[in-house]
């Protein structure tokens, strides 16, 4: 079964808006895990803009399910950030800084070296790691030699062309996805993910482990409620 890990990164950015405690970002991740969500997805970074580094530290405390933190592990204090708290998993996204959300995966052949440094050093303490690959064969041929347990597809490609040509959308996901299985990889995946291209992505992937969603899930909550939004994801994934 596909876990459903909730980004609440849109929450922080809510709360952060008016400078108090409204949304309480813990208070929603907890409600979050009662409603059936199977991990709690957060992304701080370096600017501080939706998650901020206290906040990994107060949800790490409290949180019951799966723990992921995302991040660019090129900047030394998310990587302190995420030793410190020792999360189920943390995903390596390759962000540039400033950048408004995610637009690629990592190049694991030309940062393999680098990349099997920062896996060693996550897993020594225990932490599963995922890298943010592009669905290219080769990246997660790549993925695999900097000894990553997992890679996390990135869909803001899939989600764009989704409504045009579904098919040839999950083609190239497809493939990865295969090769992930192939080589012995856990794959997870997202980006965009939403009510809408959820389902057949799901279908499509068989061995999806996790995805991780937020933006679309937060919106979906403002018409649907929290409760509802979070049950209807996880009815497009059983
Ligand atoms: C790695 C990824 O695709 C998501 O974490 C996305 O980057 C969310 O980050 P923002 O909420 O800052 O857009
Ligand atoms: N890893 C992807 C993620 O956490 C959520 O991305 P989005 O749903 O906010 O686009």
């Amino acid at each position: 079964m596909t876990k459903l890990s909730v980004n609440i990164n849109k929450i922080a950015t809510l709360r952060n808006s008016r400078g108090g405690n409204n949304p309480d970002l813990v208070k929603v991740a907890l409600d979050c895990e009662r409603f059936g969500a199977q991990g709690i997805t957060v992304h701080p970074r370096p600017d501080e803009r939706h998650i901020r580094y206290q906040d990994v530290f107060d949800l790490k405390e409290v949180i019951a399910t799966e723990f992921n933190i995302e991040g660019n592990c090129r900047e030394q204090k998310f990587v302190d950030l995420v030793l410190a708290n020792k999360p189920a998993q943390v995903t390596l996204v390759p962000d540039a800084l400033g950048q408004i959300t995610s637009n690629h995966g990592w190049d694991t052949i030309k940062h393999q070296t680098y990349l099997q440094e920062m896996v060693a050093l996550f897993k020594s303490e225990g932490i599963r790691v995922s890298i943010f690959v592009d669905p290219v064969v080769e990246m997660v041929e790549g993925a695999l030699a900097t000894g990553t347990d997992r890679i996390e597809l990135y869909t803001e490609d899939y989600a764009k062309h989704y409504h045009t040509d579904r098919e040839k959308a999950i083609a190239p996901y497809m493939a990865a996805a295969y090769k992930a299985k192939e080589l012995g990889l856990g794959l997870n995946a997202g980006h965009d993910l939403d009510l809408h291209n959820l389902k057949y992505f799901a279908q499509q992937i068989p061995n999806l482990l996790e995805v991780s969603i937020g933006h679309a899930l937060v919106c979906d909550a403002l018409y649907y409620g929290l409760e509802n939004t979070v049950q209807l994801y996880l009815k497009q994934l059983a």
